[in-house]
C-alpha cells in the first residue's frame, strides 16, 4: 500500500530499505561511544552510526528541508524547495534508536520518524505522517498518515502490509510506566496504583516495544514527570509528538498530563525539549488527567 503524498512515500520507502542494514549494523556496535547526546545521555556506538545513516539518506530526499535527531545538537538544513505549506519542504525528526540501552541485554528497540509540514521545532499537529520500526523477533513498522494507520512487516528492504486501519482495541489489557516509583509524584502514584489493579504490566525499557503492546492489546503507556525531573525523560519532537500522532490516529489519546501532546507549543530554542508522555485508550488518559488536575488546584 503506497502513501498518496509522494514525499511521505519516499521517506517511508527509504526508511523501509534502511532498517535491514540498521538491524545488521547493530552487531559489533553494542558498546558505549564514550560520548553524550544533547540530552546528556551516554551514546552507544549504534546510536551515532544509525543517526549518520538516516541523516544521509533522509536529508537527500527531494522535498525534505530539515533533518533533526536526538543524537545531534542542531537541525540539519537540507534546503529543498517544493509545494508544501512552508514552501520549502517537510522536516523529519528522528529517534534513530529508541531504547538503545537495551542493546546490552539484547531486548527490543525501535526507530521513530516524524514528518512535519513546518520548521522544527514544531507542534505535533503539524505532523503529516509518523512511523516507528520495532526490532523484535521480526521487524515491523507502524505508519500513520492523515488517511489511516497501517502495520507492515519489513524484510529485505520491502514492506508488506499485515494490518490495515489499525485501531486501539476497545477493552484495555496492558500498562507500562517509566521512572523509579519513589520518584513518581503522589498524584501519579495514586493513578498507577489503580491501574495496576486492573491491567497487566508490560514494560520493556524501549518505548516502541511498550507502545506496540498498547496498540496491539489496548491499554496505557506513560513516562511521567518525576519529582527529580518534572519535565520527564522523553523528547517532544522525536518521541512524544510522533507517538502521540500515531496513537491519536489509531483512535486513542495522547497527553502531557493536561492536554494532547499534539497541541503543546514547543520551546523554539530547544529542539531537545522533554515532556511527560501518556498515550492509550481514551478512558485511561481521561482518568490520568483528572488525577493530575487535582495536583494543580
Ligand atoms: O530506563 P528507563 O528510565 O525505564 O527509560 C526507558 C525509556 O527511555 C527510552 O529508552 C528513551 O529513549 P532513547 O533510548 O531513544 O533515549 C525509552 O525508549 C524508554 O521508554
Ligand atoms: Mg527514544
Ligand atoms: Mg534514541
Amino acid at each position: 500500500m503506497t502513501v498518496s503524498d509522494p514525499i511521505v512515500e519516499s521517506v517511508i520507502t527509504t526508511l523501509s530499505r534502511s532498517v535491514t542494514e540498521i538491524r545488521q549494523g547493530l552487531v559489533g556496535r553494542r558498546g558505549s561511544a564514550n560520548a553524550e547526546n544533547p540530552s546528556g545521555e551516554t551514546q552507544m556506538e549504534a546510536d551515532i552510526w544509525a543517526d549518520d545513516l538516516l541523516a544521509d539518506r533522509l536529508s537527500s530526499i527531494d522535498g525534505i528541508s530539515q533533518y533533526a535527531s536526538e543524537e545531534r545538537d542542531t537541525v540539519l538544513d537540507c534546503g529543498d524547495g517544493d509545494g508544501t505549506s512552508t514552501g520549502d519542504g517537510y522536516a523529519v525528526a528522528v529517534d534513530p534508536l529508541d531504547g538503545s540501552s537495551n542493546l546490552k541485554s539484547n531486548n527490543a528497540m525501535g526507530t521513530i520518524v516524524g514528518i512535519y509540514d513546518a520548521h522544527l521545532p514544531a507542534r505535533g499537529d503539524e505532523l503529516v505522517a509518523a512511523a516507528y520500526v520495532l526490532y523484535g523477533p521480526i521487524t515491523t513498522m507502524v505508519l500513520a498518515t492523515d488517511e489511516t494507520v497501517s502495520e507492515y512487516e519489513l524484510t529485505g528492504g520491502e514492506r508488506r502490509l499485515v494490518r490495515r486501519d489499525v485501531t486501539l482495541p476497545e477493552d484495555p489489557v496492558v500498562y507500562g510506566f517509566g521512572g523509579r516509583v519513589p520518584d513518581w509524584t503522589d498524584e501519579f502514584r495514586s493513578y498507577a496504583r489503580e491501574i495496576e489493579q486492573e491491567y497487566k504490566l508490560r514494560y520493556g525499557g524501549a518505548m516502541i516495544g511498550d507502545i506496540n503492546q498498547v496498540l496491539t492489546y489496548g491499554g496505557v503507556f506513560g513516562y511521567p514527570g518525576l519529582v527529580s525531573r518534572p519535565e520527564g525523560k522523553l523528547r517532544l519532537q522525536f518521541e512524544g509528538n510522533p507517538i502521540g500522532y500515531i496513537v491519536e490516529r489509531a483512535g486513542g489519546r495522547s497527553s502531557n498530563g493536561h492536554q494532547s501532546l499534539l497541541t503543546v507549543a514547543p520551546n523554539a530554542d530547544d529542539i531537545h525539549e522533554r515532556t511527560p508522555v501518556f498515550v492509550g485508550n481514551d478512558a485511561l488518559i481521561d482518568r490520568l488527567e483528572a488525577e493530575l488536575a487535582d495536583a494543580r488546584v
